[in-house]
């Protein structure tokens, strides 16, 4: 476009999506990434990402249905690397609730927002991702990112004070995603013969949970941008809760899925991490966010990381003459995925035995 100024990362990365949008402005050229593979086929019909009763697990329930659902577990994690989990008992009246306080901390002024904003190289905090590696497009988002568990870890000033009930329901959400990250890691132990603390084990009683709130504005051209690029995640595994807004997609055998919205499900989805400690059994899926041309959308993404400084590796139980060793043991994976990731490249080689 003639006379519109090509503006460096650093200074679009300043400026809020939500703001461009209410302003009726363009998409910014580095926000530009899909021209041409707007087409590409999405799947939603043929098969779909597994639904997992977690309620199902419980000791109350025969030891053959626990031992069918663990299976369902196990092939759901080896083929899609993600799935839909139900049954967890937690309230779906505290998970609109948790909806609600994302949806209303966005929805507010741009100037009450800006007491939690961070700078364009920080991680915590109100905006969007510190600036990508030249030539990386950015995601037609925005975001507060906060620090949740252990709670020594937290930053209150970045908690923020209005909607008034934000703090209590994200305390409250840590601890319920605290106590369910104890339950899906059993589980996955379980699911593939190995002793069920494995996993708890490997990322430490003190392993960080990290808050994510993702807010998808609208786009008139949801074919030139992507609410967030294509990507694994370097966490161990991360929850995902969506609203009813689909958009998100995960990639499976050069497919992209939809990911359907369903109100009481959380979706677990397997990081780097899990993909090591499992010796490669489970995947670490590639998935990323559409723009949508009508409505805007939220997302609550939990982060599931092994503690700082602290070796993780492929669980020997799971090495064997049939399946060798795929990777070395690794600490602070996370970081380095970091530095792949504002390259647009995935970290995971980095790791291989
Ligand atoms: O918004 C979503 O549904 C997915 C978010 C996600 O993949 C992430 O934050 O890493
Ligand atoms: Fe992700």
């Amino acid at each position: 476009m003639a006379g519109v100024p090509l503006l460096p990362a650093d200074v679009l990365l300043s400026k809020r999506v939500q703001e461009m949008v209410l302003n009726g402005e363009e998409p910014p050229h580095l926000y530009v990434c899909r021209e041409g593979d707007a087409t590409q086929e999405v799947s939603s019909t043929l098969s779909s990402i597994p639904i997992i009763d977690f309620s199902l697990l419980s000791t109350s329930a025969p030891s053959s249905k626990q031992e069918e659902v663990l299976e369902q577990l196990r092939s759901a994690l080896c083929s899609w690397g993600c799935f839909q989990a139900i049954g967890h008992g937690i309230s779906s009246s505290f998970l609109d609730e948790i909806r609600q306080v994302a949806r209303e901390f966005f929805l507010q002024p741009t100037e009450a927002k800006k007491k939690y904003a961070k700078g364009v190289t920080d991680f915590e905090g109100y905006g969007a991702d510190p600036v990508p590696e030249e030539g990386q497009p950015l995601d037609w988002s925005d975001r507060l990112f906060l620090d949740a568990y252990p709670e020594d870890r937290r930053k209150p000033k970045l908690w923020p004070e209005s909607p008034p009930s934000f703090r209590d329901v994200l305390e409250e959400y840590t601890v319920k995603m605290k106590k369910f990250t104890e339950i899906v890691s059993k589980a996955m132990a379980k699911s593939l013969s190995l002793e069920e603390n494995c996993f708890l084990n490997q990322f430490g009683e003190r392993g960080p949970l990290q808050a994510r709130f993702n807010y998808y504005s609208c786009s008139e051209r949801p074919d030139l941008v992507l609410g967030l690029k294509s990507h694994a995640d370097g966490s161990g595994y991360t929850i995902i809760l969506q609203d009813d807004v689909e958009g998100l997609q995960i990639l499976k055998d050069n497919q992209w899925f939809t990911v359907p919205t369903i109100s009481d499900a959380l979706l677990v989805l397997m990081g780097d991490q899990m993909e090591i400690m499992t010796n490669g059994v489970f995947q670490s899926p590639v998935h990323r966010v559409v723009a949508n041309s009508e409505r805007e959308r939220i997302s609550v993404a939990m982060f599931y990381t092994p503690e700082p400084n602290k070796e993780i590796g492929p669980e020997e139980g799971l090495v064997n003459e049939e399946r060798p060793k795929l990777f070395n043991k690794v600490k602070d994976y996370a970081d380095i995925h970091w530095e792949y990731y504002q390259r647009g490249a995935r970290a995971l080689h980095v790791a291989k035995f």
